[in-house]
């Protein structure tokens, strides 16, 4: 199960050092349960510090962030490969510090992230992108209410890419709360999520523009069923969603019941 929560800044200031100038002053913000925030700025204007905040990383030296729950995913701008561990150890010993039962539960995120072929490489021999793939899939061992991602999209290959779209969904659909933070113009693969602007060290919030989570339910629309092969179905979701259309549901016809959205 997913958890539902959200995260709200209440005048957040926040600096490196004592007598160094504030990365970002009186920050009221609110991300709600459900709902994605695309953080936006010019490098080094504070997306990451904002990230870590939220992400209880880093603690405002004035202020209050609320709401926090209590499982929380962060996946950092660079991945600390620099780790004596195997992909598949680091995974396994993941799993157990966050206390799961079956370590292996590890495994259906080295299989939906592709990382099958690495599982026995050393994280310090993997490239940038396999590595922050290593990155997602430790925030995603318990369903995290709050899920950080800062830069996500960097040095993933296009098939990895398509998987942050699908994840993202999972969580908010779930109830919880995605910050996910961009510098290169992906902003157009999470449609329907609202923006933070960090600028001259403060944030300016903007709702949803166009999304579906703004337009709720038109009733010009009609439902289309499509089948697709099994396993183009994840591609399919993704074009559908990126196209501005809503996926209500995916059967398998072969499983008992079939499945909700991806
Ligand atoms: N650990 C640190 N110690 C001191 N200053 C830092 C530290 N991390 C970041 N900064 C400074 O804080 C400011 C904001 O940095 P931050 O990394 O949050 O920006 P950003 O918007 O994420 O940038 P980018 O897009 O380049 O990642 C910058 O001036 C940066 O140099």
């Amino acid at each position: 199960m997913w958890q539902a929560s959200g995260v709200r800044f209440d005048q957040v200031w926040f600096r490196y050092a004592r007598r160094a100038g504030w990365t970002l002053r009186a920050v009221d913000a609110v991300a709600e349960p459900g709902h994605t925030v695309m953080v936006l700025g010019h490098n080094g204007a504070g997306k990451s510090t904002l990230l870590q905040l939220a992400a209880g990383v880093l603690r405002p030296q004035r202020g209050v962030i609320h709401d926090r729950p209590a499982v929380i995913g962060w996946v950092p701008e660079r991945f600390p490969a620099d780790q004596p561990f195997t992909t598949r150890q680091y995974l396994h010993r993941m799993a157990e510090v966050r206390g799961l039962r079956d370590p292996a539960a590890a495994d259906a995120w080295i299989e939906r992230l592709l990382l099958t072929e690495f599982t026995g490489t050393r994280l310090a021999d993997l490239s940038k992108g396999t590595a922050q793939k290593v990155g997602l899939a430790q925030a995603l061992l318990i369903p995290p209410g709050l899920l950080v991602l800062d830069e996500p999209w960097e040095g993933l290959d296009s098939v990895a890419r398509t998987l942050i779209p699908q994840i993202v969904d999972e969580v908010t659909t779930a109830g919880g709360t995605v910050l996910v933070s961009d510098h290169r113009g992906e902003i157009t693969s999470l449609p329907g999520a609202a923006h933070w602007t960090v600028s001259e060290s403060t944030v300016h919030a903007s709702a949803a523009e166009g999304g579906p989570d703004q337009d709720g339910p038109d009733e010009a629309e009609v439902i289309v069923e499509v089948a697709v092969r099994r396993r183009e179905a994840d591609q399919a979701v993704v074009r559908l969603r990126a196209a501005g259309h809503r996926v209500l549901g995916v059967r398998d016809q072969d499983v008992h019941g079939g499945s909700g959205a991806p």
